[in-house]
């Protein structure tokens, strides 16, 4: 597969267009992006800019009208809907605003779900490391609803970790929670970067949450017009304000 490659995931000439006829419109614009093993990636941009749609597009949630998107070994675009979804359940991870966990699912069956539907094996050593990294131990037998925002956050990033996937998608992962909640996912993510190479990509409003990735991507009008590294969430939030990304 990909052991001896750097790029988790290498989008190339992505272009989607919602409507038809008159009403047709670029969504996203040939967009390439390269994120390496490993990495903390963020999207940001201003409301509209093409954000979840093109995290749908890496995701192979969404479909694009061209383009590439390659995971691995694998180019998601030439796969069917079938075969997008079995790549999806064996190779990615997912990470929500509104921590999507089954209600009337204990927080180890939530957990163990998505190993189960793609039919595999979970080590149990790595079980109980993820467990005990990610705080939720001692609320296995408990119902989501029972937590607090911030402890689903941490059992939804232990479900999308479980399966140790290529990469783990987080769509706005700290929409929905309190600055200091926030700071403790982010870490959390950020710990599943550094401990055990977890490649990440998310989707933030928020200056403070992207400057905890290691790249940041400004998408304006569809593309992405900046790639910054190493950026402080001062420098993001001024750039953010920048008048030429509300083009
Ligand atoms: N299903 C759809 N049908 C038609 N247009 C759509 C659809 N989904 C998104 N769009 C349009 O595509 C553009 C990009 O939307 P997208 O949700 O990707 O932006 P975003 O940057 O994620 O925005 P936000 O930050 O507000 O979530 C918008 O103009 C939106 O109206």
């Amino acid at each position: 597969m990909d052991s001896d490659t750097t790029e988790a995931l290498v989008a190339a000439g992505i272009v989607r267009v919602r409507g038809t006829g008159r009403h047709a419109r670029h969504v996203l614009r040939d967009v390439g992006l390269t994120v390496r093993r490993g990495e903390f990636a963020a999207l940001m941009g201003p409301s509209g800019s093409g954000k979840s749609t093109l995290l749908n597009c890496l995701a192979g949630l969404d479909r694009p009208d061209s383009g590439t998107v390659r995971i691995g070994g694998t180019c998601l675009t030439n796969l069917d809907e079938a075969g997008r979804t079995a790549f999806r359940r064996e190779n990615l991870g997912f990470v929500f605003q509104d921590y999507g966990l089954f209600p009337n699912l204990t927080v180890a069956e939530n957990i163990e779900l998505p190993a189960r539907a793609a039919g595999s094996p979970v080590d149990p050593a790595w079980r109980q490391a993820l467990l005990a990294r990610t705080g939720v131990r001692e609320w296995t037998d408990r119902r989501p609803g029972t937590l607090s925002g911030g402890q689903q956050q941490r059992v939804a990033i232990a479900r999308a970790l479980l399966t140790r996937p290529r990469v783990v998608i987080a769509d706005e992962p700290t929409g929905a929670l309190d600055t200091v909640t926030s700071a403790q996912v982010l870490r959390l993510l950020r710990g599943m970067v550094d401990e055990f190479g977890q490649t990440v990509i998310m989707v933030t409003h928020d200056p403070v949450a992207a400057a905890t990735a290691d790249t940041v991507h400004f998408l304006a009008g569809g593309t992405i017009v900046e790639t910054v590294a190493g950026a402080t969430a001062r420098t993001l939030a001024l750039r953010l304000s920048d008048p030429v990304d509300a083009a």
